[in-house]
C-alpha cells in the first residue's frame, strides 16, 4: 500500500494534509472531518500533522464545562491548569453552579443556543488544538459538541465524564447516561472517569480493586474511546493513588503517593485539563497522562494546607510555581537538558588543580546543559558545601544540578535532583523523599530497567557504558547496539554515558533514536587542563551532528 501526500494546508495552526489511499482509490479530506473521521479510517491510513510552532502559535485548549463559583473545579480549574502549563484556554460554559467548600447549592443550566454560540465563536476563529469537556448537563449539548467538532475539527477530544460532584451532587442525570455511552465516548480520544463514574457508566458494577479497574477500563474502551484512564484516587483498599491507563492494547498502572489533605476538590477537572494541555503542546497520550498525574500530585502537595472555607473540601494549588519560596528555583526539567551532561569527578579535579566550583563554572561556560556532582571520595560536610556553591553557579545560568547517589545531600542543599544506579536507593523511594518536582535519573542497561524506571517515576535514564571506560570500575560495556536497544524500549528520555569523547560522540548521536537526547561525560571534560575548551569542542560537535541527523529523527517524545 502506498500513500501520497497531495498538499498541505494550514487548518488551524496544524498543517493537516489530505491523504490518498491507493488501496481504496479514494481521497479522504482529513481537514474536513478531523479526528472524528480518523477513528473510522482503516489503520493503515496516514495522517500527517505537524505542529506549526514556527508561527509562534500558542497551544490552545477549549474547555466546555460548568462554572464553579468556589473556583476549585470546573471552568476555573481548567483555566488555572492551562495557565500553569503554559497553554491558552478558551471557555464554553454549560452551566453556572453555586458551590463552595461545603458542596453545591444551586445549578443553572445555560440555554443550548448559548452553548452552541459560544462553541461557534471560539472554534470558528481561534485555532483550537484540543477540546476538553467537563459538565455536559443535557443530551442536546453532546449533540451540539458533536456537530461543532465535525464542522471545526480539532487534534483531540478529552472527555471528563462529570456526573456527580465530589460532595455527592448529581451534575448529569441518569437520562443522559445513554448519550454519554452512545455518542460522547465514541468521539473521545481519552475518557477519564473516576471509580464512581466508571461504575455508573458500566451500569453499576462494583469497582473495589485494581483488577476491577482494569476490567472497567477494558469495558469502557469497548464503548469507543481511543484511550481510557480510570482514576483510583477513591479506591479504599490502596495506600497509593493508582490509576489505570488503557490504550486498547496495553494496560499501564500509574502510581503516586496519596497526599493526606482535605483540599481535593477539582482533581478530576485538573487532571483532564492538564492532559488536554499536554496534548495541545504535542505530547503523546501516555506522556500527557503521566505529566498530568505528576502535576495533580504536586498541586495537591502544595495545596494541602490551604485554608479556604469551612466545608470538608477545599481547592488544590494550581499555581504552585508562583509561590515557590526560593526564587532561584529552576524551571521544570526538559529532555533537551540532557544534551551535554557534565558529570564531575573529585579525583580528576584534584589532579589538574581545579576546585569543584571552577570546574563546574568552566563546564557551563563551554556549553554543558546539566551538571551532576559525582564526588565518590568526598566527606559529607565538604560535599554539602561544594553542592551549595555549585547550585548557586548552576542556577545563575539556569542549569539543573543533580547529585550522584546521595539523596541526603540533595535534600540538604535543595538540589534539582538525584542520579541513582540499579544498586542505589530505589527510584520510588527517592521520589517519595524528594517529592514530585525534583529530577530523578536512573542508570539502565536493559529494556527491563528502562521500563521499570518509567513505572517508578524517573524523569530520564542514563544508559551505558557505551564504550569502555576507566572512570567507573567493573562497569559492563553495552556498546552502541545495547544503547540503541535501551533507547528503543524507553518511554523516558535517555542520555548515553561511558567512554564518550570527541572521537566517538558523533557515532552515538548518529543512532538517531528519538529518545536519545544527549551524552553524559566525565573524563573527556574533567580529565583535561582546560575544561571550558574541551566542553565547547564537544558541544559544537554534538550540535553539528544533531543538525545533520535531525531530519532522520521523526517523532518527538
Ligand atoms: C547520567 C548518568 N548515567 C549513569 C550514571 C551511573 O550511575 P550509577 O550506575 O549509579 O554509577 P555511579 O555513577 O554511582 O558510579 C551516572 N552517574 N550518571
Ligand atoms: C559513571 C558511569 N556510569 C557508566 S559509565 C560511567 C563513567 C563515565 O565516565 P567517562 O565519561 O569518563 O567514561
Ligand atoms: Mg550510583
Amino acid at each position: 500500500m502506498a500513500f501520497f501526500l497531495s498538499y498541505s494546508t494550514p487548518i488551524a495552526h496544524h498543517k493537516i494534509c489530505t491523504v490518498f489511499s491507493s488501496k481504496q482509490g479514494s481521497r479522504h479530506a482529513v481537514d474536513q472531518f478531523g479526528s472524528l473521521t480518523l477513528k473510522a479510517m482503516p489503520e493503515e491510513m496516514a495522517l500527517i500533522v505537524t505542529n506549526g510552532s514556527s508561527n509562534n502559535k500558542i497551544p490552545h485548549v477549549l474547555t466546555m464545562a460548568g462554572s464553579d463559583s468556589g473556583a476549585g473545579a470546573g471552568i476555573q480549574a481548567d483555566l488555572k491548569t492551562c495557565a500553569a502549563r503554559g497553554v491558552f484556554c478558551s471557555t464554553v460554559i454549560t452551566a453556572v453552579t453555586a458551590q463552595n467548600t461545603l458542596g453545591v447549592q444551586d445549578v443553572s443550566i445555560l440555554p443550548e443556543e448559548s452553548v452552541a454560540a459560544q462553541l461557534k465563536s471560539v472554534l470558528s476563529d481561534m485555532h483550537v488544538d484540543v477540546v476538553k469537556t467537563g459538565m455536559l448537563p443535557s443530551t442536546a449539548m453532546v449533540k451540539i459538541l458533536h456537530d461543532s467538532l465535525k464542522q471545526f475539527p480539532v487534534q483531540a477530544l478529552v472527555v471528563d465524564p462529570v456526573m456527580v460532584s465530589t460532595s455527592g451532587h448529581v451534575l448529569a442525570g441518569s437520562s443522559i447516561l445513554d448519550t454519554f455511552r452512545q455518542d460522547l465516548l465514541p468521539m473521545a480520544d481519552i475518557v477519564t472517569p473516576n471509580i464512581k463514574e466508571a461504575s455508573v457508566l458500566l451500569g453499576g458494577v462494583q469497582l473495589e480493586t485494581v483488577t476491577d479497574m482494569r476490567s472497567a477500563a477494558k469495558s469502557l474502551h469497548d464503548m469507543g474511546p481511543r484511550n481510557v484512564l480510570v482514576k483510583g484516587g477513591d479506591l479504599p483498599s490502596s495506600s497509593d493513588a493508582v490509576d489505570i491507563f488503557f490504550d486498547g492494547k496495553d494496560f499501564y498502572e500509574l502510581r503516586s503517593s496519596r497526599i493526606q489533605t482535605r483540599n481535593t476538590h477539582g482533581t478530576g477537572c485538573t487532571m483532564a485539563s492538564c492532559i488536554a494541555a499536554e496534548l495541545a503542546k504535542g505530547s503523546s497520550m501516555l506522556s500527557a497522562v503521566k505529566v498530568a498525574k505528576r502535576y495533580v500530585e504536586t498541586a495537591l502537595e502544595y495545596g494541602k494546607s490551604i485554608n479556604i472555607g469551612n466545608g470538608p473540601q477545599g481547592p488544590l494549588d494550581h499555581m504552585f510555581k508562583l509561590k515557590r519560596k526560593n526564587s532561584s528555583k529552576l524551571r521544570l526539567f526538559e529532555p533537551s537538558d540532557l544534551f551535554l551532561y557534565a558529570v564531575t569527578d573529585s579525583g580528576m579535579n584534584k589532579k589538574w588543580g581545579h576546585s569543584i566550583t571552577d570546574a563546574v563554572k568552566a563546564a557551563i561556560e563551554g556549553g554543558a546543559t546539566i551538571v551532576q556532582l559525582r564526588e565518590k571520595d568526598a566527606e559529607t560536610g565538604e560535599f554539602l558545601e561544594a553542592a551549595k556553591s555549585c547550585l548557586e553557579i548552576c542556577h545563575a545560568h539556569n542549569i539543573p544540578l543533580l547529585i550522584n547517589d546521595r539523596v541526603d545531600i540533595a535534600l540538604a542543599c535543595d538540589a534539582d535532583g538525584v542520579h541513582v544506579g540499579q544498586s542505589d536507593m530505589p527510584v520510588n523511594t527517592v521520589r517519595a523523599l524528594l517529592g514530585p518536582e525534583k529530577i530523578i535519573g536512573v542508570s539502565c542497561k536493559t529494556p527491563e530497567h528502562a521500563l521499570k524506571a518509567w513505572a517508578d517515576g524517573a524523569d530520564y535514564i542514563g544508559s551505558g557504558g557505551v564504550f569502555p571506560t576507566n572512570t567507573k570500575a567493573n562497569n559492563r560495556t553495552i556498546g552502541l547496539d545495547g544503547l540503541k536497544t535501551v533507547c528503543l524500549a524507553s518511554k523516558l528520555p535517555v542520555v548515553a554515558i561511558g567512554g564518550i569523547n570527541l572521537s566517538n560522540a558523533r557515532s552515538v548521536m548518529e543512532l538517531g533514536v528519538v529518545t536519545l537526547k544527549g551524552v553524559a561525560v566525565v573524563s573527556a571534560l574533567f580529565d583535561r587542563e582546560c575544561v571550558a575548551v574541551e566542553t565547547r569542542k564537544l558541544h559544537d560537535l554534538l550540535t553539528e551532528t544533531v543538525a545533520n541527523v535531525g531530519s532522520a529523527v521523526t517523532e518527538e517524545v
